[in-house]
């Protein structure tokens, strides 16, 4: 028997209107294990709707109130984050203990975050010295839109709720259709809590239809996005005519800059995990790695040693390291990365081959890939591959590879591994990137900005950047 994954509209659990519904995989088995809705625009119609009935109450509740909501909801959670995170696994392919330590304990975190931020965001005022004051009225957009991917799906689902609710709006929110079990999940856990009808809308469907109803809806204010740059521009070029605020989390290509001078034992075990982490389907991973020849040989063969020994196999096991892959369709995306690069050129010094782990023979697995001897600007190193593949290329120069990492039609993250304090300060502030780790991957405080530059992404999420995307400034000047 499949399960079933409803809509959560106006606070009830539907049927897609037109009753047809889309099949979810099971990455780690390759079979069909649930069905989704396939909405259309008549399903977004009725979620707007629903947000705009819920709106005058919901965005004039007073903030201890929408505090104890969004605490509840985190409370749910992580009450329920066995569940949730076995439902993370089978639906994505990431490792059980992956979802246990980093996607649901991230989920609870994000609701609580934001219900605790709301409380202490404060509005400017300025003085006109004697002659007036200006103060500034922070208030709800309205009903608004959160689209978010499948890599981290209930992380990056509530990373855009959180602070769209937390700010007053009402919410029309689409997961991905590739992975859809969590946000259903999570309408039931906000009914529980008994979030009012209407605050929170789920609908589940295809980009190209319920993502486009949603871009173009003329009710919905804002749209907040993380997934491909194509996708990103698709929806920026719906949106923009109807003047929609928009927040664009988009792709990366980051480069993970490794000096002589670095601790080289946890610059070798981080930069496993940012190749790897979650078979490398983070936006943050770093793809691109660049070594100072002094230390590269040394470097390249400890690292193609622990990429050979990372366990690929079934995601239910505490001991594996890699899972599946998402889909089919992403599979053979990454496989045909691995025949480009040796086009290009190209060696692969370890892995990029499909595995079958016994018992899970129809799953997507690739063996986690190592590749030499490409230049920075051939495609390998250009387009984003989002899986289990890095390149890694020697530098002799801080200049030359600052103009690698720059070479980039991205600009996400970047990493530096560096005990020279005076470097990692110069190349942080000359790398073209959002975010910039030294000495560290992916440590994050939710109170900072975080967002991309260049293709990557227009805006920044998280702290109060969040709150100001989802809200209006209004200014007040009052003359004395
Ligand atoms: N944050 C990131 O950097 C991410 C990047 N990607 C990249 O995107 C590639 C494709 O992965 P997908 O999941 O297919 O990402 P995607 O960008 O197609 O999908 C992300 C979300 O957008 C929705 N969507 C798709 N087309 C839409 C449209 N025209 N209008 C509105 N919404 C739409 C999807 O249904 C999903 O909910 C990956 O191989 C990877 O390179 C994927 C996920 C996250
Ligand atoms: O907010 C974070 O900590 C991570 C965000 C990651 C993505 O946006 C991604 O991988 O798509």
């Amino acid at each position: 028997m499949l399960q079933k994954v409803l809509n959560y509209i106006g606070g009830e659990f539907r049927e897609p209107n037109c009753g047809a519904y889309l099949d979810v995989f099971n990455p780690a088995k390759g079979e069909i294990y649930a069905q989704a809705p396939d909405s259309d625009d008549s399903d977004i119609t009725d979620a707007v709707e629903a947000g705009q009935k819920a709106l005058p109450e919901w965005s004039a509740t007073n903030l201890e109130q929408r505090y104890d909501y969004l605490i509840s909801i985190s409370k749910r959670i992580t009450e329920n984050l066995q569940e949730l995170a076995l439902a993370e696994s089978v639906d994505c392919g990431k490792p059980l203990w992956l979802a246990q330590s980093v996607d649901i304990p991230r989920a609870a975190s994000n609701f609580r975050y934001f219900a605790t931020a709301i409380m202490q965001f404060a509005s400017e005022s300025h003085e006109m010295s004697g002659k007036a004051i200006n103060y500034t009225l922070r208030q709800p957009l309205g009903v608004v839109g959160c689209i978010s991917p499948w890599n981290l799906p209930l992380y990056l689902f509530t990373w855009k709720i959180a602070p769209a609710l937390a700010a007053g709006n009402t919410v029309v929110a689409k997961p991905s259709e590739i992975t859809p079990m969590t946000a259903y999940l999570l309408s039931k856990l906000c009914a529980e809590a008994g979030l009012p009808a209407g605050v929170l809308n789920v609908v589940h469907g295809l980009g190209h239809k319920t993502g486009t109803a949603i871009s173009s809806h003329r009710d919905i204010k804002a749209i907040s996005f993380t997934g491909s740059t194509k996708v990103g521009a698709d929806i920026a070029g719906r949106a923009a005519p109807l003047f929609k605020k928009l927040s664009l989390e988009m792709g990366g290509k980051n480069p993970n800059i490794i000096f002589a001078d670095c601790n080289y034992e946890k610059a070798l075990e981080t930069t496993i995990r940012s190749s790897f982490s979650n078979q490398g389907q983070i936006c943050l991973c770093g793809s691109r790695i660049f070594v100072e020849r002094a230390v590269f040989d040394k470097f390249r063969s400890d690292f193609i040693d622990r990429t050979r020994g990372l366990k690929i196999g079934n995601p239910l096991e505490d001991t594996t390291s890699v899972g599946a892959v998402v889909s089919k369709q992403h599979f053979d995306k990454i496989l045909s990365y691995i025949t480009l690069a040796k086009t290009e050129g190209g060696t692969i010094s370890c892995g990029g081959n499909p595995v079958q782990p016994p018992g899970f023979e129809n799953g997507w697995y690739i063996e986690p890939a190592v590749i030499e001897g490409l230049s920075p600007d051939c495609r390998t190193n250009q387009e984003e591959i989002f899986g289990p593949v890095v390149t890694i290329t020697p530098f002799d120069k801080e200049a030359e590879v600052l103009s690698y990492a720059n070479q980039s039609s991205y600009g996400l993250s970047a990493t530096i591994w560096t005990e020279n304090l005076s470097r990692a300060h110069r190349l942080a502030a000359k790398l073209e990137s959002g975010i910039v780790w030294v000495n560290t991957w992916m440590l994050r405080d939710l109170r900072t900005p975080f967002g991309g530059v260049k293709n990557s992404g227009v805006g920044r999420e998280g702290g109060y950047e969040a709150l100001r995307f989802f809200t209006e400034a209004k200014n007040v000047c009052i003359e004395y």
